[in-house]
């Protein structure tokens, strides 16, 4: 089932988009005072009107029904997918979009392809959990376990327009992001997932001294672990080439396959090793690969989704073949996110805002390779926030407190020196045999 040769694709060309010229205006507000149209006003049948009652009775959608003059929505199999990678800014990306009225989805993830009870419901289930939509605008979905599992990709080959399909898979930096996703697993673990506590696979070994273990000594524990499954016990990542990381990392992915009950079968998503695995960008890129096209690819660097979410809601627009209607100008900068309060600001202090955060920026990398010399730990907060188009008619929004975990923290830096090496074969592989993009800025 693993796919371990290279799939034969070209190098994909980084698309290059000129800054926008339009900055953000002192004038602009950010609810507008928006009249939808009434029903009356659609040109729809009843009998539409009526099957469809619920949807009309969103503003929104009337406005785009009026739109769309007498065409019916209907529904449709996802024209995009975002798979990925997992803790890598994919719901960011997700509740960014949605202000962009083009792009349709259902809300929250589908997890059709990963979760076997779903799976087992068919594909007519997955097509009727979508929106209704509009020839022209895009219905999308997001499950972030879609990217790390190698049967998903032939599923999906599988579906009526798979040769149509566009999938963006968000890329950060491994080493941060495989903390984020113990960070996240930690805290299941602590609470119990949906209300039920208790241990959960793979942290076992904390249970002796749960409480007394910092996250950061039980993250560097679990890599420990995940070291010992992926590299062999008694191997050394210090003293292992590039190429022998990449060896062993192969011949740990055919004990996958191994039945149930082998000796030597492996658990690639599971705790410890998910936290690592998941950060095998290269290895998972290949796999769709062999079942998609590179033109059916966006590689969408999170460095950019956090430190431009507007450029990258621009590439997005452009790579689904919709208009940039969400750019820079519809964003703004909460340096104080940890309050979740997200009133809106008065235009100004946006403007004060913004030009402050190009600054914070600038301090924010230099403090990053600082802590990289000094190991100190230096707070870096504050995410951009959406300043919705007028026309919506909402609010501004930031993310909630499940987002930003690892924000403000550090780790040792001779524990990120380790994991760096032995994700560093497969971030070359991802930036020679696939995007084509240089991530020497994932220094976290
Ligand atoms: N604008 C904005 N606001 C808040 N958070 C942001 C934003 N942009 C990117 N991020 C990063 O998103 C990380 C969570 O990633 P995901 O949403 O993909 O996680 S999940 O897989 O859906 O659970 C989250 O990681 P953690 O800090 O570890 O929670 C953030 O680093």
């Amino acid at each position: 089932m693993m796919i371990i040769e290279d799939a034969k694709v070209e190098v994909k060309k980084k698309t290059v988009l000129p800054p926008v010229k339009k900055k953000m205006t002192e004038t602009k507000e950010y609810v507008g005072n928006v009249t939808w149209p009434t029903m009356e006003e659609l040109e729809v049948p009843n009998e539409i009107k009526a099957q469809y009652e619920d949807w009309y009775k969103v503003g929104m959608n009337r406005q785009r029904q009026k739109a769309h003059g007498d065409e019916i929505p209907g529904v449709r199999y996802p024209d995009l997918i975002i798979t990925g990678a997992k803790k890598c800014g994919t719901t960011a990306l997700k509740i960014f979009m949605n202000y962009h009225t083009w792009f349709q989805d259902t809300p929250g993830e589908r997890h059709f392809f990963n979760r076997p009870t779903n799976w087992a419901k068919g594909y007519q289930w997955y097509h009727d959990e979508m929106p209704l939509t509009f020839k022209d605008e895009i219905c999308y979905e997001k499950t972030p376990d879609y990217f790390d599992r190698p049967f998903i990709p032939e599923r999906m080959s599988k579906l009526e327009n798979a040769k149509n399909i566009k999938f963006v898979h968000v890329l950060c930096d491994p080493v941060r992001r495989s903390f984020s996703h113990f960070l996240h697993m930690f805290t299941v673990q602590q609470v119990g997932q949906w209300g039920v506590g208790g241990p959960q696979p793979g942290f076992e070994f904390l249970q002796e001294n749960f409480a007394d273990i910092t996250k950061e000594e039980a993250f560097e524990k679990t890599v420990e672990l995940a070291f010992e499954n992926l590299l062999g016990k008694e191997k050394d990542i210090d003293s292992m080439s590039d190429d022998e990381i990449r060896a062993a990392v192969a011949d740990y992915f055919t004990r996958w396959d191994l039945k149930p009950g082998s000796p030597g079968r492996v658990f690639p998503l599971r705790i410890p090793d998910a936290v690592l695995t998941g950060s095998l960008y290269s290895t998972h890129i290949n796999t769709y690969l062999h079942y998609f096209t590179q033109e059916q690819m966006l590689y969408l660097d999170a460095t950019e989704l956090i430190e431009n979410p507007g450029m990258s809601l621009r590439r997005v627009a452009d790579f689904a073949g919709v208009p940039q209607l969400i750019t820079e100008e519809n964003f703004y900068f909460d340096d104080e996110k940890d309050a979740h309060v997200c009133s809106p600001l008065n235009t100004n202090a946006i403007v004060a805002h913004v030009s402050s955060c190009k600054l914070f920026l600038e301090l924010t990398n230099a403090h990053r390779r600082l802590e990289n010399f000094y190991s100190c730990s230096i707070p870096i907060s504050g995410y951009f926030c959406m300043k919705p188009p007028v026309e919506s008619a909402r609010e501004s929004f930031c993310l909630g407190s499940s987002k930003g975990r690892s924000k403000d923290k550090s780790l040792p830096v001779e524990l990120k020196r380790r994991i760096r090496k032995f994700f560093n074969p497969f971030v070359k592989d991802l930036e020679t045999k696939f995007t084509g993009d240089n991530y020497d800025h994932w220094d976290w």
